[in-house]
């Protein structure tokens, strides 16, 4: 294999990403040719005896199987970089020949697909049908000298925070790369950063992804799970993972292999049993925190992403659940990704599956190498534990200057009895401070040059493999109508779940039986009835005024986290989005009135023809209509629902007392805001409905035909939700 020629593979590399990234049906017949150019005849040999077993391609992970037992290490300094590491070979040297990696261990081809791992290989096949199994461009994630600054604003002065002070390291395809470290020590900072999703404040050093910068084409294979990760409370396990694969794999894919992709990353998290069960939130039981968390990675892996991050995976749960997840982690990375996660306090049966470490303290690097020589390092630099202790447990005692039941460095000692000498000062103990300095100069000394080195060698990628990088295009996601149509399903789905829906009609059932009652068989022949029936419609146009905007108020705030997450990651089209949230609650409001009419208009006795009953129904719909854009407008401007909430009150409330009932001589400096109101115009044109000539005693001006106040409905409904879609623009998003 290390005689591939950089060109030929390129050529091969194209065809076996772009199959990665479009579909997991590619045959493995598409996969020999390649073999043969590396000089392989036993490569394609086990090709077409694998596709014997498989109708679909496996071939990447059985050969994948194969190698792993030949490859040669270099595993013995801290941190190695000179060589794949035994894991990620595993799945590394495949994928590196396909994609214009052209250094390779040395490992003969025949050796590599020698006979006796045939056995394995057949019951590898048969038995695990895994979700990332498929080749992705393998990515080499490094990074040096990384600092992070934020600006602190207080009331008068501007300060600079510098969070992370210099981070170096690197994880290759196949690694598991733990960050650990006390907590506000700057894991999630530093993930986040790698993550791309940093990008304001103050940012030194480079981040490189196989040597190029972050760009934006790069979102497509990366996944990344947030540490209180979103997810819609009322969907269930399998609802949710669909539509995260129908909105995120690529459009040549079948509705049915991304539903199938949704069973395999179920299967894939041990997630079977709670397939059917919702997600749940605070106020509804849905499933377990172990489960929600393995959700969120599936969200992520569905994408088969070529670099993964998460954040604190298993905090909150018990041991072996957070075993199993970064079990999970661990069998991912063993196929070729590259995985980076924060971790707060790992037992240590889980320590033993990271291959790398970031030790951080106080946003300084304390240690960067793998994971299992890092007790030794520590005890090189005379650190070692006093009694029986997990490692992870002393690492991060370590990075909190805690060293009670560590020895104390000879150099440390000293240091600390010159300076108690010199301020004259008996406590013989060094400081969390000391430690964490004579930490901090420790690996600076003996381990930062030697890293750095290794880090910066150049990658053995191809420069036709660099020029695709950068002009890849990403055909992932679904078109404009998919994503309208998926995000409306998925709207109407959780709001069917969701029981506020069903308070909603109750509410409304209750409030037109009152209504009914109250104004039971009301009749318009004497002034003192009529001024009762105007009453009546009247509140109509209030009620139907008022509830759409505080349903629609909280839309977009409530969904901001949700929103945020999803279009980091490009998932859909901002429009895609805003026209099927709006047009998805929109059921539920016609509903609503239709329910609320039928009880009210005949208990109450309004003008009995179906043709005024209708008119009062379209006339109720413009109403909604209206108002559910104001509340949008005012949720999308604010996007925080208690503001949201204040705003929405005194603009319904003004816009009442505009609508002319309560003040008949509104004061002409204010007048204007009855124009602007949509229960002015819903009152005048309920009242046109019901009387051919409005009777002067309601005190109700130039009432013609009605276009007007239908043009004036008509030009809100349309404003208003422009409004609410500029403000929904201006959000501000991660990179
Ligand atoms: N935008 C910010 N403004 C001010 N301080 C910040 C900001 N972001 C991070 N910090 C500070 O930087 C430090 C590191 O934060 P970070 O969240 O990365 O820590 P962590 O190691 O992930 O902690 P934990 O384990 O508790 O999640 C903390 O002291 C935090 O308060």
């Amino acid at each position: 294999m290390d005689s591939a020629e950089p060109g030929i593979a390129m050529a091969k590399s194209d065809k076996l990403e772009m199959g990665a990234t479009r579909g997991p049906t590619m045959s493995s017949t598409e996969v020999v040719p390649t073999s043969a150019v590396n000089g392989s005849p036993s490569l394609s040999r086990k090709l077409s005896f694998g596709k014997k077993l498989m109708g679909s391609f496996k071939g990447g992970h059985h050969l994948r199987k194969t190698w792993s037992g030949h490859m040669k290490m270099d595993s013995e300094d801290v941190g190695s970089e000179a060589s794949l590491s035994r894991a990620s070979s595993a799945s590394l040297s495949f994928s590196y020949s396909f994609t214009g990696f052209t250094a390779l261990p040395e490992v003969s081809d025949t050796a590599a697909f020698g006979n006796n791992e045939n056995e394995i290989d057949l019951e590898i096949q048969e038995t695990r049908k895994s979700l990332m199994s498929e080749p992705t461009l393998p990515i080499y994630l490094k990074f040096t000298e990384v600092r992070y600054s934020v600006v602190l604003k207080g009331i008068t002065t501007t300060t600079e925070k510098e969070i992370l002070h210099g981070i170096t390291g690197s994880v290759r395809p196949g690694e598991l790369l733990a960050l650990m470290g006390p907590s506000g020590s700057g894991k999630t900072t530093l993930l986040s950063l790698l993550g791309g999703r940093i990008t304001a404040n103050i940012i030194q050093g480079s981040v490189t992804y196989n040597d190029e910068p972050y760009t934006k084409s790069l979102k497509g294979r990366m996944g990344f799970v947030a540490q209180d990760d979103v997810l819609f409370a009322h969907l269930t396990v399998r609802e949710t993972l669909t539509y995260a694969a129908l909105l995120r794999l690529p459009r040549t894919m079948t509705r049915e292999q991304k539903e199938d992709r949704a069973m395999d990353a179920i299967y894939e998290l041990g997630l079977e049993r709670c397939q059917n069960t919702i997600i749940g939130g605070p106020f509804v039981r849905g499933v377990s925190g172990g489960e929600r968390k393995r959700v969120c990675i599936g969200n992520e892996i569905i994408i088969n992403p070529s670099l993964l991050f998460l954040d604190e995976p298993t905090s909150g749960l018990d041991s072996t659940t957070a075993l199993r997840i970064i079990q999970v982690l661990h069998g991912i990375a063993k196929l070729g990704k590259t995985v980076v996660t924060t971790i707060h306090q790992p037992s240590s049966r889980l320590f033993h599956r990271f291959d790398k470490l970031i030790l951080l303290g106080k946003g300084s690097l304390l240690y960067f190498g793998k994971a299992s020589k890092a007790i030794k390092y520590f005890s090189s630099i005379g650190c070692s534990p006093l009694i029986a202790m997990n490692p992870a447990e002393f690492l991060l005692d370590l990075a909190s200057g805690n060293i009670n039941d560590v020895t104390v460095p000879s150099v440390l000692e000293s240091k600390v009895q010159s300076k108690e000498s010199e301020s004259n000062t008996r406590n013989g103990k060094p400081s969390p401070e000391d430690v964490h300095e004579y930490l901090v100069e420790a690996y600076e000394d003996r381990v930062a040059d030697k890293q750095m080195r290794k880090i910066l060698m150049p990658l053995p990628i191809s420069e036709d493999l660099k020029a695709t990088l950068s002009s890849q295009k990403r055909d992932w996601g679904a078109s404009w109508w998919q994503q309208y149509s998926i995000l409306f399903w998925r709207g109407l789905n959780e709001r069917r779940h969701d029981y506020l829906s069903w308070m909603r009609i109750t509410q409304v059932l209750a409030i037109a039986v009152i209504l009914g009652l109250l104004w039971w068989k009301s009749s318009s022949t004497t002034t003192r009835g009529l001024e009762d029936q105007a009453g009546l419609l009247f509140f109509i146009s209030v009620f139907w005024g008022f509830f759409p905007v505080f349903t629609a108020i909280f839309t977009f705030p409530q969904e901001r986290a949700m929103l945020t997450k999803e279009r980091a990651v490009d998932m859909y089209k901002l429009s895609a989005y805003f026209m099927a949230r709006t047009t998805s609650d929109l059921p539920l409001d016609l509903i609503l009135p239709i329910i609320f009419l039928l009880i009210v208009y005949f208990m109450a006795g309004l003008r009995r023809s179906i043709e005024h009953f209708f008119l009062t129904m379209l006339v109720v719909f413009l109403s909604i209509i209206a108002a559910q854009g104001l509340g949008l407008v005012i949720g999308a401007s604010l996007m925080d629902i208690k503001k949201a909430t204040t705003l929405g009150s005194v603009t319904v409330m003004t816009f009442m007392l505009a609508g002319g009932f309560f003040v008949r001589r509104v004061p002409v400096f204010i007048s204007w805001l009855r124009y602007v109101s949509f229960n002015y115009h819903t009152y005048r044109l309920l009242l046109k409905v019901q009387y051919d000539h409005v009777p002067s005693s309601l005190n109700v001006t130039h009432l013609d035909n009605g276009v007007k106040e239908i043009t004036a409905l008509t030009v809100m409904v349309l404003t208003y939700r422009i409004m609410a879609y500029v403000f929904l623009r201006r959000m501000k998003l991660p990179n």
